[in-house]
C-alpha cells in the first residue's frame, strides 16, 4: 500500500533521516518505534505530505505521492501528536466541520459512522472542552477516520491517557486494524506487542530492524532458561557442571527449591546438560522452560549497540 524509497530529509545542514526505505503492506498494523529524536515524527511527516523529503520517495498504491499529493490526503486518516481540536466546539459540530474539510459526502450519515464507531455517543452533543483526554483522544481518532480513509497513522495515540482509557483506544486501534492499514508510532513497547505483527525500529534517521516481531524478539533475545531445582541439590557441584554451556543470572531459593535463570553462553542445545547436573548435583530438575526475551530487551539491544558503534 505504501512503498518508501530512499528517504532522506534534512532540516537547514542537518541531515536527520538517511535512506529509508521500507514498505507498508494492505490490512496490517505496523509499529514504528525508536527512542527521543529518533525521526519517526519527521518520517510521518513526509508520509502524509507535510514534508518533502530532501531525496527520495514515496509511493501510495503505487503513484507517486510528489506528483499526486491530493490522491494520498483522500485515502489518508491521520492524527497528529496533539490533535487539532476545537474546544469551543460541540463533538457533533467539530466533525461535521472537519467532514465538510475533507469533502466527504453524506456528511451526516459518515459523522454519526464515526461517532459510533468511536464509542462517542453519549457526548456528542458536548462542548469538546469539558471532555476528558481520553474523549478527545477518541475525537481525535474520529476526525481521521472520516471519509473512510485506507490508510491510518497515528502519532503516539495513548500518551498520557490513564490505564483505563489507554486500553479503550488500543480496543478501537484493534477493531480498526481488522479493516484498515495502520501505522503506529509509539514509546510503548508493550503496545506494539499487543497491537502489532511487524516492527520497525528506527534511531538516529536510520532503520535498524524491519521485521515480524516474533523474529526480532528472536534474533536479538540471547537463548535464557528457568528452572526449578529440588531442594537437595548441591548448587556448587551444578553451578560446576553447567558453567562452560551456561551462566547464572539470578538464583532465588522459593518454597518448593531453588529458581534459576540461566543464559546459554553459545550457540547448540544443551538442555541434556541440565538434566545431567541436576542429577550429578543430587536433585531433581523439577521445572525447565526457556524464558521468552521481550521487544524491550530487543530494543535495547539494537539501540544500545548502535550507539556504541
Ligand atoms: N522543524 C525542525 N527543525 C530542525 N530540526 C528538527 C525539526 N523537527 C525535528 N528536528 C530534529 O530532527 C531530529 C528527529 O526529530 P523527530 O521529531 O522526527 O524525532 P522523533 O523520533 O519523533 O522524536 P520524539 O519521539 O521525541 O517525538 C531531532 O534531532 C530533532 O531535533
Amino acid at each position: 500500500m505504501l512503498r518508501v524509497q530512499g528517504i532522506d530529509l534534512s532540516y537547514g545542514t542537518q541531515q536527520v533521516l538517511f535512506n529509508l526505505n521500507f514498505n507498508l503492506h494492505q490490512g496490517e498494523i505496523l509499529g514504528f518505534l525508536g527512542p527521543n529524536g529518533a525521526g519517526k515524527s519527521s518520517t510521518m511527516r513526509i508520509l502524509t505530505g507535510y514534508l518533502r523529503p530532501s531525496k527520495g520517495e514515496v509511493f501510495f498504491l503505487d503513484k507517486d505521492v510528489s506528483k499526486n499529493p491530493l490522491f494520498l490526503r483522500e485515502h489518508l486518516g491521520y492524527l497528529p501528536e496533539t490533535a487539532p481540536i476545537y474546544p469551543e466546539l460541540k463533538v457533533e459540530e467539530y466533525l461535521k466541520w472537519v467532514a465538510e474539510v475533507k469533502s466527504v459526502e453524506n456528511i451526516n450519515k459518515e459523522v454519526d459512522k464515526v461517532i459510533r464507531e468511536c464509542g462517542l455517543k453519549t457526548v456528542q452533543k458536548k462542548l469538546i472542552r469539558y471532555l476528558s483526554k481520553g474523549y478527545r483522544q477518541r475525537v481525535g481518532l474520529a476526525q481521521a477516520l472520516l471519509g473512510d480513509p485506507k490508510l491510518i497513522i497515528l502519532d503516539e495515540p495513548t500518551v498520557g491517557l490513564d490505564p483505563t482509557q489507554v486500553r479503550e483506544i488500543r480496543n478501537l486501534i484493534k477493531e480498526l486494524g481488522k479493516e484498515k492499514t495502520i501505522l503506529l508510532s509509539t514509546h510503548i513497547l508493550s503496545e506494539v506487542e499487543l497491537l502489532c505483527k511487524r516492527v520497525i525500529i528506527i534511531n538516529r534517521g536510520r532503520i535498524l530492524a524491519d521485521e515480524s516481531l516474533e523474529e526480532l524478539v528472536k534474533k536479538a533475545g540471547e537463548k535464557r532458561f528457568i528452572l526449578l531445582l529440588s531442594r537437595k541439590t548441591d548448587l556448587n557441584i551444578f553451578k560446576e557442571e553447567i558453567g562452560d554451556c551456561f551462566s547464572l543470572i539470578e538464583l532465588k531459593e522459593v518454597t518448593d527449591g531453588y529458581k534459576l535463570e540461566l543464559s546459554q553462553k553459545r550457540e547448540g542445545d544443551f538442555r541434556e546438560k541440565i538434566f545431567a547436573a541436576a542429577i550429578k548435583s543430587n536433585g531433581v530438575l523439577l521445572e525447565l522452560f526457556p524464558k521468552r526475551s521481550s521487544l524491550e530487551e530487543a530494543f535495547v539491544k539494537l539501540v544500545y549497540s548502535g550507539e556504541e558503534q
